[in-house]
């Protein structure tokens, strides 16, 4: 349905055009364009404008796509004129116009594809392309003007080409105005967005890793709260949710929120996903320690192993992707668990069962934004862990990427208002290399391993042990000796005793999320 000046059209077109050099006949009715052949073979396309970017004339004064023969098709009881207006139909001279679409690719991608129809008479083409375009002017959740930030040094440093390439000319063709700053130094994108205007913005993208996406939600969320006048160090407090919307165009080095969001890294995926207009909410965990707020975070928080390798790997970055590779190894060898004690409140429902979290999530739409569940908050079940550990996580996504197909915690929701607290226990080196090899499997999961516990809470804490090291010796940027840091969405947090909370739905993301995936075992022999 289209809306207009309050009114609703739905508009009936039949019309005969000239389609990649077939006779085609095509309709637009409820939303949808169909055109079948008209001689042998007969093919049928349908296409929603839901997936539609933008319909544009073609100006072309080449004549050889005009099709003599096709004359207008008046049928009686088909409305030709849904406008009843043909005499104010402008610039009648074109005698072919473009639909630029989205269509789906294979495993969760979308491309961008385009088809011409060509007719002799101008005024049928107008009126198809006014009928078109008051129809995706009826999208209101299509953005119009975005402000983008381009990282030109996460991943294999290409942010600024993935820009130019991929990102920008889809956004001209979709007729989005776009405002880009590159980025210069870590911060710059949190800043700017604690201070700019956000007049006249549609939204926020940003080409990146996940610590520029954190960048962008840690500003918006900070300047929300500080424009709302809410102190964001009161671990209790009910955040407002900005009001922009975030687009994630992968640019990175793992890129695992694009991979959640959209289940590929596909970077035109992303693109089209962002014109598309539609969204879904994401919860943020919000970490507190000592009384002050440290950041949101959205992917996972892990405490010992992959905390190590993610301060260790900083040392590396000159070696891209792979310094991954190289600290994982190397603290894998040394990792002697550390000890320390996790609370946390527990939600009813298990994390260690499906379904999983894909498009049309019924768990995630039956959580309201924002505002916790009450229900579940008065069931939760308070939980004391106390041992040494090789690691231990709170997913709030399933932290899935192209590596680690199932992630961390497979069930784990986007938008449920919960975060999963995966812990590992120390054992032996061989019962790691086992854990390691299940983070990479497209089947099985890591929590049939007898080391391994899963909690979906609400909240959380954590202290590192031994106590006898204050709460102010752990907050200082070094390493206390027998302790760890934190992985916080693949950037270091030196403070070790903190506090989580997860805010439900609180930042709206743009994307139309995976779908299911068929489950194959990488390996055929040890289906690892
Ligand atoms: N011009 C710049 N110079 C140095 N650092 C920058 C610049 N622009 C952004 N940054 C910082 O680069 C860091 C890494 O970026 P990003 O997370 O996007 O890439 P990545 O770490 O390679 O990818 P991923 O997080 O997906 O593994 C971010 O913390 C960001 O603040």
């Amino acid at each position: 349905m289209s809306v207009s000046d309050g009114q609703v059209f739905d508009p009936v077109l039949l019309n005969t055009f000239l389609i990649r050099k077939k006779r085609c006949r095509v309709y637009f009715h409820r939303g949808t364009l169909i055109w079948e052949s008209q001689g042998s073979p007969y093919t049928r396309h349908m296409l929603p404008l839901s997936d539609v970017m933008a319909v544009q004339y073609v100006h072309s004064t080449d004549k050889s796509h005009c099709c003599p023969g096709l004359e207008v098709q008046n049928g009686s009881n088909i409305d030709d004129k849904p406008f009843g207006e043909h005499t104010s139909v402008t610039a009648p001279r074109h005698t072919s116009f473009i639909l630029h679409y989205a269509a789906k690719g294979t495993k969760n991608t979308w491309r961008h594809d385009t088809v011409t129809l060509n007719h002799t008479d101008p005024r049928q083409v107008a009126s198809w392309v006014k009928t078109i375009r008051n129809y995706l002017s009826g999208f209101k959740n299509r953005p119009k003007r975005l402000l983008i930030f381009v990282n030109p040094y996460g991943g294999k440093k290409i942010g600024l080409k993935i820009y130019e390439k991929q990102v920008k000319p889809l956004f001209l063709v979709a007729g989005i105005e776009v405002n880009a700053i590159i980025t210069q130094r870590q911060f710059h994108a949190r800043d700017t967005l604690l201070n700019c205007s956000f007049d006249n913005i549609d939204g926020v993208v940003c080409v990146g890793g996940d610590g520029t996406f954190s960048e962008v939600f840690n500003g918006l969320v900070l300047r929300t709260a500080r424009d709302n006048g809410v102190d964001h160090n009161d671990p209790d407090v009910q955040l407002p949710p900005p009001l922009l919307r975030v687009g994630v165009i992968p640019g990175g080095s793992t890129d695992t929120m694009a991979y959640c969001f959209h289940g590929t890294t596909d970077i035109e995926t992303a693109v089209l996903y962002v014109i598309l207009g539609d969204s879904i909410g994401l919860d943020l965990c919000s970490i507190h320690s000592n009384g002050n707020l440290l950041r949101y975070y959205s992917s996972v928080i892990s405490y010992g192993y992959l905390g190590d390798v993610v301060r260790d790997s900083e040392k590396f970055r000159w070696m891209g992707p792979k310094r991954y590779d190289y600290s994982g190894f190397k603290k894998f060898i040394s990792n002697n668990g550390y000890e320390g004690e996790i609370t946390l409140l527990a939600d009813t429902c298990s994390p260690s069962r499906g379904p999983k979290c894909l498009e049309n999530c019924v768990r995630c739409q039956s959580q309201t934004e924002n505002k916790p569940d009450k229900t579940a908050l008065s069931q939760g079940e308070w939980k004391t862990f106390r041992g040494k550990f090789f690691m231990v996580n709170g997913a709030n996504v399933s932290c899935a990427c192209s590596r680690s197909p199932n992630g961390i915690s497979p069930y784990c929701h986007l938008g449920d208002g919960c975060v999963d607290v995966v812990i590992i226990k120390h054992t032996h080196m061989l019962n790691n290399l086992k854990l390691l090899l299940r983070l990479s499997s497209k089947v099985k999961n890591l929590f049939d391993l007898p080391f391994v516990e899963v909690h979906r809470a609400r909240e959380f804490t954590f202290r590192a042990l031994p106590a006898s090291v204050s709460d102010t010796e752990f907050a200082l940027p070094r390493l206390i000796p027998g302790t760890s840091v934190w992985n916080c969405d693949g950037e270091v947090q030196w403070e070790t005793n903190i506090r989580i909370r997860v805010h439900c739905q609180l930042l709206k993301v743009f994307t139309r999320r995976s779908q299911e995936t068929k489950e194959e075992p990488s390996c055929k022999i040890c289906s690892f």
